[in-house]
């Protein structure tokens, strides 16, 4: 039984992934809060909603990476940089959802992963790492001849804008059309800001109630458009996504791996 531990475990994403990692027949041996969290203490399975586990919420992240195969790590960048190093000292596994890496926090992750397996992905559903396939594809069959723009929707607390997703399908319609993601995102127009140009791929992004995640990339022609969307109805399909990459990543070759290697579709 792969015994996880979970940074964040009292969050949003974090709570969820306790419930699916005891779905999925898996021993939660460890829960990871900031020192200082009001959870910690408290037992990581009644906080979650699945009953007393017996594993308080803890603050201490070496006691909690030693008593794991794997950590499962949805906070924020920094937090899982850090969480990735120690994995990295005890020999651990790591499985990182965190978004908003910057190139530069995305190198360093490339980087501390070099001794130990690591996912890093920035969606953990099967739906939305299938429409990252598809989406390579449309665009390289449209080529140049149509507008591409990419919309996304999240609930109010999100902290990280655009979101990781929607970066990543920005990354793979650019790289599919031979453009430099970092130098064709338009994350912004207002005011007399001049025609689009052809190789721009527009970056929108809206925050509201309780949206948990909706993604469209339209393709946009004279004519005609294509959509290509994603709607997450609720946390589950990311946290059970975790689970499974956490299952996969354990006795993996050391490197840093994306859900498309976890799912096979590469
Ligand atoms: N890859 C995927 O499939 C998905 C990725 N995400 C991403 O996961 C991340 C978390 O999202 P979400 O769960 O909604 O956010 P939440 O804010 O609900 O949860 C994050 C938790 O991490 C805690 N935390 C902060 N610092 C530390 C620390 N040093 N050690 C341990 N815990 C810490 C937070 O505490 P505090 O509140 O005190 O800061 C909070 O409880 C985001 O980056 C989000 O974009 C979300 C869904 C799916
Ligand atoms: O913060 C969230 O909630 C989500 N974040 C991820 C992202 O930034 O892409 C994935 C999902 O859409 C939910």
């Amino acid at each position: 039984m792969t015994k996880i531990a979970v940074c964040g475990a009292a969050g949003r994403m974090g709570q969820r992934i306790i419930v699916a990692a005891r779905e999925a027949g898996c021993t939660v041996s460890g829960a990871l809060e900031r020192p200082g969290h009001e959870m910690v203490g408290q037992d990581a399975g009644l906080i979650a909603g699945c009953g007393a586990l017996g594993i308080a919420i803890s603050d201490d992240l070496n006691a909690v990476v030693e008593g794991c195969d794997v950590l499962i790590d949805f906070t924020t960048p920094k937090v899982s940089l850090k969480n990735l190093e120690v994995c990295a000292l005890k020999k651990k596994s790591i499985v990182i959802g965190s978004t908003g890496f910057t190139p530069e926090e995305r190198a360093l992750a490339v980087e501390l992963a070099r001794d130990i397996p690591a996912v890093l992905a920035p969606n953990m559903s099967v739906g939305v790492n299938v429409c990252f396939k598809i989406l390579k594809d449309v665009a390289k069959t449209l080529g140049d001849d149509f507008d591409v723009e990419i919309v996304e929707l999240h609930h109010n607390k999100k902290k990280d804008a655009p979101s990781g997703t929607a970066v990543r399908m920005g990354e793979v319609v650019a790289e599919a059309l031979g453009r430099d993601y970092n130098k064709v995102a338009t994350y912004h127009r207002e005011g007399i800001c001049g025609e689009r140009t052809k190789e721009e791929i527009g970056m929108q992004t809206v925050r509201g109630g309780d949206i948990v995640g909706e993604h469209t990339v339209y393709f946009i022609g004279m004519g005609e458009r294509i959509e290509i969307s994603h709607r997450a109805m609720t946390r589950d399909m990311f946290s059970r996504g975790s689970v499974r990459a956490a299952q996969w990543v354990v006795g993996k070759q050391p490197g840093l791996y994306d859900m498309q290697d976890v799912l096979g579709l590469k």
